[in-house]
């Protein structure tokens, strides 16, 4: 398998391969039909496994098994910074579940949705119904409708439940800096940028101090991961496309590199630059996705054990990778997951990169989030050399003194059995989540940290080394830690030609060049996990513009011959007249940070600034102190003002993006900003562009006061007619001249409205022609 391949476990499914011919069956309430059944046994899967002894008794084993046939409940998160969910997860427990708890179809109870006991706060769900039930089942129907729609607008993530676990465990906070090795298509990078944004209030977002880069060697997976993210639009964020073993050194302002930084400071100017360190890696690396196998059920026909073979170079190299990025001042974390159950995927790796770096241990988080139930890491385990499992060794050394051909051996590493010294490793430290004991899907996940005193001699690191020493150049994974030498790394180079202290900087290629074709689910795009609403479904807004990625991505990204081609990444002077106008038009206070605004096309007389973009200092560093082409940057920051086609040069009309509002909401004059009611609300929610004389007069009366163009609108608490709303709500409009428009998209609207009105005001109301000839009429 080549580097950087296109890769990524929970590949969609291809489905069970049925026979054409035979019909369909109903959709009974197990849901796990005849024809699915057929297709869920795989010898090679049971004798691989079984050889493994992951328990105690068969009769576990087969527990296991039975819960990876069964249909796997659907889980949701409630996302968005805390408040926000908190908010929403009351509605859920106050309105739906009650309405959902009593419910009969066809003679049967149904179960209402219950909350994830190990999840923090109560804020994700599961709940498991056949798809007939919330097609015709009123409630249930009611209740899909409103996940459907909270999902598109980012406030529900549909998201497995054990893919819920490794951000838990990175356990981020608003200041730090992460790196998200392999993030697409994003549910965790959501989850992660969720927890840098967990000062943000009900209304307004945070601008955290520390940053999140999100990588994905596949490019058009790095746009997934864009739009997942749009959804919590960051100044913290920034897509990049490299192969993560290969991942770059990224160089700031030292005084930038540190923890207590503010977020929207001045660039430094004298600093000098030295390594960005990262206070938590998530190393989520491509995987046979095994653990998948409820969900994608075509993984059940495909699997061999050459799958997890192939793999596993390239993640011992993502992990080394990681470990060099890593904070050296002690507080560092990096939390390294699959959903496989494969040892050669997972303890085989974590045993490699420990003894590439002794100054790394396994982290016991046994305390931590105690309602998870998961067993320790292997400390023994079988690998197959064979697409059949049938023929296992149980060490490296009896694969070596084998009758197997040479070429056949030098495909295998030694780094994939496990090591003399596992006892010294604390491997038991490591999780392995098995389906059968939640009934979720299969995953593993081990934390990392540096050690407190790393006091290895050079001599006590040899020994350590030995055993890899000893092998051929070819067959050696890359011993690449040497944390005296990694501030010395070339900044662009691949990792394998670093200078390395004690041993051959061979990279572990052998199975990676010459092994195995990956797995289907290692090549196919990843089915989104949000069957809630997929990707592309959620981007068709019906409103073009506010449908567009909040963040400054790509227009151009790969082309065709494979190189990378970006629109630049441009800071503006913080005096430039147009965003001084801009600024001064839509009312911003003079402490906005204008000296952290970017732009991505190059203005001139044809081509204006089109939209604004809001980064914090430290992706400003980044930007501008490291070559971004060199990173391959997908997006970076989140826009918060686009153009409106009204007006020229300096008299350009720009409004405030609905997903920018949160983020620039602290800086609007507050004499500024209106005051609706939920009467103005449904007069917005109940038409595209109602004119403002429908309008109530308390509310028409503040709007003949507004010049036109973008205004910004605070809905207070209030209760009237049954219809509550319990918080305050910001929302962006647009006055023209007769006619005013809420400036958020269809699905958003329909959302809100569903929410506070119990139905899509707007269901059944036919859009109007051209969105921008109503807004500029005269
Ligand atoms: C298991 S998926 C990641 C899922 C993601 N963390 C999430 O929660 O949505 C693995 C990802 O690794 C990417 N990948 C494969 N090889 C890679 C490499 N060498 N460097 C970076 N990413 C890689 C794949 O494109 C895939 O998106």
């Amino acid at each position: 398998m080549g580097r950087g391949r296109k890769g990524g476990r929970g590949g969609k499914s291809r489905g069970p391969r049925t026979d054409p011919t035979v019909p369909a069956p109903a959709d009974g309430p197990g849901r796990t039909d005849l024809i699915e059944k057929l297709d869920m046994h795989n010898e090679r899967f049971t004798r691989y496994y079984r050889k493994q002894s992951l328990f105690a008794d068969e009769k576990e084993f087969e527990e296991m098994l039975d819960a990876m046939r069964r249909h796997l409940p659907t889980t949701f998160r409630v996302a968005g910074s805390r408040q926000t969910a908190h908010s929403l997860n009351k509605t859920i427990t106050d309105v739906h579940v009650p309405g959902l708890s009593d419910i009969v179809f066809e003679d049967e109870k149904l179960p209402p949705p219950v909350q994830l006991p190990w999840y923090p706060d109560g804020l994700a769900w599961q709940f498991n119904v056949p798809k007939k039930v919330l097609r015709r089942q009123p409630e249930f129907k009611k209740f899909h409708s409103f996940l459907v729609f909270e999902t598109e607008v980012g406030n529900i993530s549909r998201q497995e439940a054990v893919s819920m676990i490794p951000p838990l465990f990175l356990d981020v906070e608003p200041h730090h800096k992460v790196m998200d090795m392999c993030a697409a298509p994003g549910s965790k990078t959501a989850q992660i940028l969720e927890a840098l944004h967990s000062q943000d209030t009900l209304t307004s977002s945070s601008i955290p101090s520390g940053l999140l880069v999100a990588n994905d060697s596949d490019n058009k997976r790095t746009h997934l991961l864009i739009h997942q993210s749009a959804r919590l639009p960051s100044p913290a964020l920034m897509v990049t496309n490299l192969d993560a073993s290969n991942y770059p050194i990224i160089r700031v302002p030292a005084s930038l590199n540190t923890k207590d930084h503010a977020s929207v400071q001045e660039l430094p100017q004298s600093d000098k630059l030295e390594p960005l360190m990262f206070d938590r890696i998530l190393c989520d690396v491509p995987c046979s996705g095994d653990g998948t196998m409820r969900k994608n059920i075509g993984i059940w026909k495909s699997w061999q054990p050459m799958d997890g073979n192939g793999l596993h170079s390239l993640q011992v190299r993502i992990l080394q990778r990681a470990m060099r990025m890593l904070t050296k001042d002690g507080t560092g974390r990096i939390v390294y997951s699959t959903c496989s159950l494969n040892p050669v995927e997972n303890e085989a790796v974590i045993c490699a990169a420990l003894n590439s770096n002794p100054a790394f241990e396994l982290v016991d988080v046994s305390d931590k989030f105690p309602s998870l139930q998961r067993r320790p890491g292997l400390k023994t385990w079988n690998t197959s050399t064979d697409r059949t499992a049938k023929t296992f060794f149980e060490t490296w050394e009896d694969l070596m003194t084998s009758s197997l051909d040479d070429p056949t051996k030098a495909r295998f590493s030694k780094t994939q059995w496990a090591p003399e010294n596992i006892e010294e490793l604390h491997i038991e430290r490591c999780m392995r989540i098995y389906p059968h004991l939640q009934d979720t899907g299969g995953f593993f996940v081990a934390v990392l940290e540096r050690k407190k005193k790393s006091a290895k001699s050079k001599p006590q690191r040899k020994r350590e080394h030995a055993e890899t020493d000893e092998l051929p150049d070819s067959k050696r994974p890359r011993i690449e830690e040497s944390d005296d030498t990694i501030d010395e790394e070339p900044s662009i180079e691949p990792a394998s030609t670093v200078e390395e202290e004690e041993v051959s900087s061979e990279p572990i290629s052998a199975i990676d060049e010459t092994g195995p074709e990956p797995p289907v689910s290692a090549i196919e795009e990843e089915a989104p996990e949000d069957d809630l609403g997929s990707p592309s479904e959620a981007m068709d807004t019906g409103d073009a513009e506010a449908s567009a990625p909040a963040v400054a991505s790509s227009s151009k990204g790969e082309k065709g011959d494979g190189t990378f081609k970006e629109n630049p990444y441009i800071y503006l002077p913080q005096d430039h007249p147009l965003l001084q106008a801009c600024l001064a038009r839509l009312k911003m206070i003079p402490s906005f940070p204008s000296h952290n605004v970017l732009v991505r096309n190059v203005e001139s007389v044809h081509t204006p600034i089109r939209s604004f973009y809001l980064s914090n200092t430290l992706v400003k560093a980044v930007i501008t102190h490291n070559d971004y082409q060199k990173f391959r940057l997908t997006a970076a920051g989140t826009k918060v003002f686009t153009k409106q086609e009204a007006g020229k040069g300096l008299d350009a009309q720009y409004r405030v993006l609905g997903e920018g509002l949160p983020v620039v909401l602290p800086f609007v004059e507050p004499g500024a900003i209106l005051t609706g009611s939920l009467s103005a609300l449904r007069t917005f929610l109940e038409s595209y562009y109602p004119l403002v004389a429908t309008f109530e007069e308390k509310f028409r009366e503040q709007i003949d006061e507004s010049s036109t163009g973008s205004l910004i609108v605070r809905f207070p608490p209030e209760e009237s007619d049954g219809v509550v709303l319990t918080h305050d709500l910001v929302l962006p409009i647009w006055k023209s001249n007769v006619s005013l428009s809420l400036m958020i998209d269809k699905k958003a609207k329909s959302a809100l409205s569903l929410r506070l009105f119990g139905k899509d005001l707007l269901e059944g109301v036919k859009p109007p022609g051209n969105k921008q000839e109503v807004l500029d009429q005269d």
